[in-house]
């Protein structure tokens, strides 16, 4: 969610044509490497992303390393990156750390909602796959609504975002720059499923990490700054120009910001529908392997907290310090308002501090902070798209390779889509600020019935349909009427105040549990967490009978007239001692294989057996429990123990804010090791193998005569 302004032209800082050839050139590059990448697994790792099970979940056996890199590549957006200096300069530094708390403790929750689902529906391919099997038809298309919005209009504000900052700093048409930010990702994510999105995810993390480090330690040693002791003294040398409202004293260096309070908790309601109500963060959690789900999340939560934070802090501040000094490109004119929710201060503070050089780098760090998010958003949209619509809906029977084709076209049916409606927003005049307020209250309310229905026995299928939408319009509700209390009017500028967002998010993410409470008391009934691997077995013959039931099962009848032969899930079995099953860890499809099967219907909901041995359970539930502890841990620490002490009339002293930054950038580090390096490590061995058919090949290649 950004502030942002959109048509805003800033200083030229960089020539059209360098800013086309970049665009274009990164585009080209990522296709080529991440194809090669796709060609390589295929031939030398046997990964196939040819095969939908490949295609959309990475054959689950994705590792901690490339998870954590995946995950925190795809929830790396331009926003932290570029946006939380913007806020950092507007309301000081306490944004710069509200924000990191806004990002980490989303990402934590899913480690434990994946690691459920991984023993609740353990051949889940979506979120929205779980929701159909429990509860049908209606529930599945209320919540492919929710999660279309929620992934179209987050992506959407992405390109615009990203368009405004080139359109910004260069000048390139606007529909150019909206039409070239999808353009490469729909090539390599079309051929390579979510695989390639993971390996471009890590290319993505690897060189933003790099350029976020740059900036960072470039702009504090400048001789213009002076460290983080010269940077101090700029701030308060400068502090009654920055009279910020609402601060303690008017400081840019208070915790105690009323505008920076409310923005974090804002953000942390907005960020959290952004992650639970997008599938491709189920999704990335259903592609990895047993063990790497829980750590991969939590260390990827950890990671992303550096990036706001200690960047957030530098660039916002120097931007303070230098904004009224010669250097600044607008000087002597005066920095607006409207180039500041352009995002136009960092680029400003490395144009000035940096360079024309840092410009190019910056124009790098967009590309890879936009490409990772768009492709995600790709993946999740085309998921959506074939399997919840097409295999569900329209063609049942589809072969393995008919669903590969349709993710493809998926693909390129959202890019246009998403390409066509980010320019329709612009030409239309949207307003972001407004958007991002809005998105909030439109997709919070999925959040708490979706948890539910992976967590709670008793909610029915009513509450999951009606608790969504009441919540919707409890949201509505409380943000138009305290926007009308406040200020007396209901208009585009009093509905872009924080307080009615913030209360509206509250009520639309709050409200649909109680309602769904509520609801489940009518009529009650108690699922059997059993029979959502009835439920899969079911699905594997191309039926879709569930959709009228709160308690799906197939008919004797049903099941006599469909074909036998269809994709089967091996190791569910009806014979409880199977050996088979003892030591698989992950499910495996396989493909089209003629096989008579008894109707799921018709299987004891006691001789249903789970995939997983003892011992995989076991650890799967171990790994539950931890995850839950870290959620706990992450919450009480960044929301309270650290921030709420210091929200008291306190100015930091130069000693507390070097201490302050100097951990943030150690964060940076500590990011950069957990996601880029113990990837490499975690890796290691297919690594070698790929890199090895490589080299025989290309020997053996190089030796005929
Ligand atoms: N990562 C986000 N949503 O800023």
């Amino acid at each position: 969610m950004s502030s942002l302004s959109l048509g805003v032209a800033g200083d030229t800082l960089i020539p059209q044509g360098t800013a086309y050839g970049l665009l274009i050139g990164l585009g080209v590059l990522f296709c080529g490497v991440i194809l090669a990448a796709v060609k390589i697994q295929k031939v030398y790792l046997s990964e196939d992303s040819a095969t939908s099970e490949m295609f959309m979940v990475a054959n689950r056996t994705v590792g901690t390393g490339l998870t954590a890199s995946a995950v925190f590549s795809s929830w790396m957006w331009i926003n932290e990156t570029v946006f939380a200096a913007a806020m950092c300069y507007k309301f000081g530094l306490a944004v710069p750390m509200w924000w990191g708390s806004g990002l980490c403790f989303q990402i934590a929750l899913m480690a434990a909602l994946g690691v459920l689902a991984k023993i609740r529906v353990p051949y889940a391919h979506t979120s929205l796959e779980i929701v159909r099997q429990r509860y049908g038809r209606v529930g599945h298309i209320v919540y492919i609504l929710l999660n279309l919005a929620c992934n179209i209009f987050g992506c959407a504000s992405m390109i615009l975002t990203g368009s405004q900052l080139i359109y910004g700093v260069s000048g390139m048409n606007f529909a150019a720059a909206t039409i070239l930010i999808p353009l490469g990702v729909v090539l390599y994510t079309a051929v390579g499923g979510l695989k390639a999105t993971f390996l471009t995810d890590y290319l993505h993390t690897l060189v933003a990490l790099i350029l976020i480090i740059f900036f960072t330690l470039s702009v504090l040693t400048n001789d213009t700054i002076g460290g983080l002791g010269g940077l101090y003294d700029k701030v308060t040398e400068t502090a009654a120009e920055n009279y910020i409202s609402g601060n303690y004293q008017g400081s840019l260096l208070t915790m105690k910001s009323k505008q920076a309070i409310i923005w974090g908790l804002i953000l942390k309601f907005g960020n959290l529908s952004l992650v639970v109500m997008d599938t491709a963060f189920w999704q990335k959690s259903f592609a990895t392997e047993v063990n790497a789900t829980v750590p991969g999340y939590d260390l990827a939560a950890l990671a992303i907290f550096g990036i706001p934070w200690g960047l957030g802090t530098v660039i916002g501040l120097t931007g303070r310090a230098i904004h009224n000094t010669p250097i600044w490109p607008t000087y002597p004119a005066e920095f607006t308002t409207a180039e500041v929710n352009a995002g136009l201060v960092m680029p400003y503070v490395i144009k000035a501090l940096i360079g024309d050089q840092g410009i190019v780098a910056f124009f790098v760090l967009l590309f890879m902070a936009l490409t990772s998010t768009v492709s995600s958003s790709m993946i999740a949209v085309s998921s959506i798209l074939s399997f919840d619509l097409y295999k569900t809906y329209i063609n049942p029977k589809a072969s393995d390779k008919r669903l590969v084709r349709v993710s493809h076209i998926s693909v390129v049916i959202h890019a246009i889509f998403i390409t066509a409606f980010s320019i329709a927003l612009n030409y239309g005049g949207a307003d972001m600020t407004w958007i991002g307020y809005f998105r909030p209250v439109l997709t919070c309310p999925g959040i708490i019935p979706l948890i539910f229905t992976l967590c709670w026995e008793k909610q029915t299928r009513l509450a999951l349909i009606l608790s969504p939408i009441l919540g919707f319009i409890t949201g509505l509700a409380i943000w138009l009427g305290t926007a009308y209390h406040l200020y007396g009017e209901i208009n585009l500028t009093t509905t872009e105040a924080g307080p009615p967002a913030l209360y509206g998010a509250i009520g639309s993410f709050f409200s649909p549990g109680l309602y769904s409470v509520l609801i489940s008391q009518y009529k009650p009934y108690s699922f059997d967490w059993r029979e959502f691997l009835r439920i899969e077995l079911a699905d594997i013959e191309p039926v879709e009978s569930s959709s009228s039931s709160t308690s799906p099962t197939i008919t004797k009848e049903d099941k006599d007239n469909k074909s036998q032969t269809t994709n089967t899930i091996e190791p569910i079995s009806t014979t409880p001692s199977s050996d088979k099953t003892a030591t698989i860890k992950t499910p495996t499809v396989i493909q089209n294989r003629e096989k008579p099967l008894i109707a799921s219907s018709a299987i004891s909901l006691d001789d249903i057996q789970h995939p997983f041995s003892k011992e995989t359970l076991a650890e799967l539930h171990r790994w539950y429990r931890i995850a839950w502890i870290a959620w706990i841990f992450i919450v009480l620490v960044t929301f309270v123990a650290w921030p709420m002490p210091l929200y008291r009339d306190y100015i930091f002293t130069k000693t507390f804010f070097k201490s302050w930054t100097t951990v943030a950038i150690i964060w940076q580090f500590v990011a950069f090791f957990a996601v880029v390096v113990f990837p490499l490590y975690d890796g290691r061995s297919q690594i070698v193998r790929g890199a090895t058919g490589v080299w025989e090949s290309s020997r053996t290649y190089l030796s005929r005569k």
